[in-house]
Parts: C-alpha cells; sequence; structure tokens
C-alpha cells in the first residue's frame, strides 16, 4: 500500500472523550462501547489490542471475494487501533441464529481465542443484541461488530461539533436495544451468574428512558447546529456547489487539498475525513465551492448515515458530484456499486456527476497483495488477469453515462485536465444557476 506520512500533529491514539456523558449511564455506555477509564469517560477503543475476525459468507461467494472483504474488515481493525492475529470463516446459507457461527467453529474460536490471549472478537456483520450477550457469555471477551468498529472509528476522528454530535448520537443508538445484553454482562461481572433477564427489567426501563433522552437532547443539539451551518450556507449563495464523493481511502481529500490547496487531512487509513471541509475554490476565473465529505463503505450502519444526516447535507445539496474511484484497488467496481446505492439512499442519486479513477500509478503495477488468508481457502480459484489501464480506460469512457477520467492526484498526473474538466462543468451549472452573475473582480 502507498503510505503517506502525514500525521499533520495528529497523534496517534488521541483519546477521544466522552462529549456530553451522562453520569452512571455512560460508564455503562463506555463498557460496550470502548474501554471504559476511570472519570466516565472512555479512550479511543481498540488500542494496542490484538483481535481475530469472524465472517460467515453465504456458500455462494468467492473465495476471493471473502478474503477481499476481510481484508477490509482487517484495514478497518487496524484504523482502530487492533492487531488481527487471525480470520475465521465458515460459510453458512444463513448465520446462526443464537451464536452467528455454528456450534463447532465457536467451540475453535474459543478455543483460540483461550490459548492467544484476543483481547476481542470482531464480526464482520452486526449481531443482534441477543446473539452479542451469548457470544460474550461463550468467549469472555470483548465482542465487536462491524457498526461499533466503524462508530469507534468515527468516534476517534470527528473533530467538529457537528461531526462529534453525529457520533454521538450513533453511539447512544446503537447502545438503546443493547442494553439488556450489556445488563446481563454485567451481572455476569458483579458474580452474579448469567441470568437470561439480567438485574431486572426496572432498572434497563431506567438506563433506556436516560438513554432516550439523550438521544432527544443530540437530536435538538444537531437541528440547532443545522440552523447555525444553514446561515453559513446563505452566505455562500450564488456559488456553485461541488462535493467530493466515494469510497473510502481512495483518495478525496488528497484531490481536494490539490485543487484548493489547503491542507485537509489524508492518510492510508479508512475514514480519515469525518468532518465534511468546503472551501472556496477559482480556477481559470470561475469560482465554486468545493467540499471534501465522509468516504462511504460497504454495510456502512443505516444508523450512522441517518445520524450524519448534516454531513451528508453537504452532498445532497450540491450542484455536481465529482465520484473519486481508486482503480487500484482490487474490488473497485464493487466499490463504485457501494457508493451509487448510498447515493441513492441518502436522494442523491440524480446530480450531474463526474467519476474520476485516480491512483492510476498503483494500478498494474502494484497488484493488492493479500495479507493473510483464511483456512480452508481455495488458494486455486481462478483469478482473471486484469486488464491493462488503457483497456479499462477504453471500456469506462465508452460505457459510463457520465464524464470519465483517469488520474494520480499522488504523482499529479492529468490533474490538469481535471481541472479543465470541472471549469468546463462548473461554468455550464453557474450559467443555469445563476445567468447574471460575473465574476470580474475574483482573482
Ligand atoms: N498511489 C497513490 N496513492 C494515493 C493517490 N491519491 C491518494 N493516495 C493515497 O491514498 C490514501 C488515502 O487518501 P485520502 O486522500 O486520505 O483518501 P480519502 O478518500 O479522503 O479517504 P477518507 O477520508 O478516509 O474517506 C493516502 O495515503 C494518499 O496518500 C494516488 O493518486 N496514488
Ligand atoms: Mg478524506
Amino acid at each position: 500500500m502507498a503510505n503517506k506520512p502525514s500525521s499533520k500533529g495528529r497523534k496517534p491514539g488521541n483519546s477521544t472523550r466522552h462529549p456530553g456523558a451522562v453520569d452512571g449511564v455512560s460508564g455503562r455506555v463506555g463498557r460496550i462501547l470502548a474501554k471504559a477509564n476511570n472519570e466516565g469517560t472512555y479512550d479511543t477503543a481498540l488500542e494496542q489490542e490484538t483481535a481475530v475476525l469472524v465472517a460467515v459468507p453465504d456458500k455462494r461467494q468467492p473465495d476471493l471475494q471473502t478474503q477481499e472483504y476481510l481484508d477490509e474488515l482487517a484495514f478497518l481493525a487496524e484504523t482502530a487501533g487492533a492487531k488481527v492475529t487471525k480470520r475465521f470463516v465458515q460459510r453458512l446459507e444463513k448465520p446462526d441464529i443464537r451464536t452467528f457461527v455454528g456450534e463447532g467453529k465457536l467451540e475453535e474460536i474459543k478455543a483460540y481465542v483461550r490459548h492467544s490471549n484476543a483481547s476481542m472478537v470482531i464480526f464482520d456483520d452486526d449481531l443482534s443484541p441477543s446473539q452479542l450477550r451469548n457470544l460474550e457469555a461463550e468467549l469472555q471477551v470483548k465482542i465487536v461488530d462491524r457498526s461499533l468498529l466503524i462508530i469507534d472509528i468515527f468516534a476517534s476522528r470527528a473533530k467538529s461539533a457537528t461531526a462529534r454530535t453525529q457520533v454521538e448520537l450513533a453511539q447512544y443508538q446503537y447502545l438503546l436495544p443493547r442494553l439488556t445484553g450489556l445488563w446481563t454482562h454485567l451481572s455476569r461481572q458483579r458474580g452474579g451468574g448469567v441470568s437470561q433477564r439480567g438485574p431486572g427489567e426496572t432498572e434497563i426501563e431506567t438506563d433506556r428512558r436516560v438513554v432516550r433522552d439523550r438521544i432527544a437532547l443530540l437530536k435538538d443539539k444537531l437541528k440547532e447546529l443545522d440552523k447555525q451551518s444553514n446561515t453559513q450556507r446563505k452566505s455562500r449563495a450564488g456559488l456553485v456547489r461541488v462535493a467530493l464523493v466515494g469510497y473510502t481511502n481512495v483518495g478525496k481529500s488528497t484531490i481536494m487539498n490539490l485543487l484548493s490547496r489547503s491542507d485537509v487531512f489524508a492518510e492510508n487509513k479508512l475514514f480519515a475525513t469525518v468532518d465534511s471541509t468546503v472551501r472556496k475554490v477559482v480556477l481559470e476565473n470561475t469560482p465554486f465551492l468545493l467540499s471534501d465529505t465522509v468516504g462511504f463503505i460497504r454495510k456502512l450502519p443505516t444508523r450512522l448515515i441517518e445520524s450524519f444526516k448534516s454531513t451528508l447535507d453537504e452532498i445532497r445539496e450540491a450542484d455536481l458530484l465529482v465520484h473519486v474511484v481508486d482503480i487500484s484497488h482490487p474490488s473497485f467496481e464493487d466499490q463504485i456499486a457501494v457508493v451509487n446505492d448510498t447515493l441513492k439512499d441518502i436522494e442523491a442519486a440524480d446530480k450531474p456527476m463526474l467519476l474520476v479513477f485516480n491512483k492510476i500509478d498503483r494500478y498494474d503495477t502494484e497488484q493488492e497483495q493479500h495479507h493473510g488468508g483464511f483456512e480452508g481457502m481455495n488458494a486455486d480459484e481462478d483469478v482473471e488477469p486484469r486488464p491493462t489501464l488503457e483497456q479499462l480506460q477504453a471500456s469506462y469512457m465508452a460505457k459510463m453515462h457520465d464524464p470519465v477520467i483517469f488520474i494520480s492526484a499522488q504523482e499529479r498526473q492529468n490533474i490538469d485536465e481535471l481541472r479543465a474538466l470541472l471549469v468546463r462543468h462548473v461554468a455550464v451549472l453557474q450559467e443555469q444557476r445563476y445567468p447574471y452573475q460575473t465574476f470580474e473582480s475574483e482573482e
């Protein structure tokens, strides 16, 4: 992987304080969301811990795809600060209703966890509250599902008041249906034995009420913040708005920095950007607003999408989308589909779009290496040879409805063409939207 050691003053493992923790409940929130510390806040989760990954693909999913999905999960775990030591895969028609994996596989995982002292088990799907509870009882380590892992990364990245409030909302929404499991966990810790119902429905009800109140409060706060940013947006009226969208880690922030000469945090980790940034850019006397937005990912938790409404408004309100694709990624076509589906979900799919295939410098020369397979993987599975970049360009140019361009943001290849393409499209939109405006005074 091309690595950009760009820390920009950001220390790894900065501890994230829980914004506005609710006394009493917050400690318990902390337990399921991350490591609680003594102050009733909690540290960025999963730091320097070792993790075991578990995936339950259906029987039709090719091994190679399973491996790519696990690579992504491992990348997420590493981004959160955990070291992955083992991967377990079990093919099932559908996950076990009680423990997600079958009995035999669970025993295998249990043996490994004991033997290796792994500190958590990460599942590539979301677990139901009862699966979470059962797995925790069986494996006796922290159980993390995909949503929690992503929310956790967001929590460590969010900087602005809006992003932090959005993350907190997502955390509480994740927690609400899982309070029962949490309580059972606590009762076991107190030596009360594992009872199916936990320490008492009244206590759970009280906690649920506190969490619900907190959710309502956070929603109000977001509305208030939204009003403020609406006022801000009005002051930027009259300019065409362009949003960079795409899968996580494809190079959106790098392109933002190139085009706006700004200094947005970009690095080879998932979800480097959680806050959206808007910059006024002037290219060839054509001014427009460019925003860098949070990346999308496969199985992005719906709750997170809902909580991130204000951030996603930046995309919804754009006049033009610049969809950035990492062409060097083995699953880039899947990623395009995930982004298009997510755009549909947030009702932003029918906007004019430019497709920017980025990282052409890494295509061909540096094929994605798989970091680790899993037991039972079919190593001989046929892999189609990848087309050359020229073939790929020709076929995409022909088949896409939207204008397409191939660049390397890192190596500055085709950036002038990208600028020219943008200017052309922005000028047309400017004419449509604000026909009477001139920008002679723009530098
Ligand atoms: N080889 C290569 N690497 C690139 C290129 N463009 C960006 N990168 C690297 O890809 C990684 C991700 O870049 P970002 O700009 O942070 O990506 P992003 O889409 O903003 O990612 P998120 O904010 O996490 O969604 C960084 O390590 C960049 O240096 C490119 O053209 N070629
Ligand atoms: Mg970014």
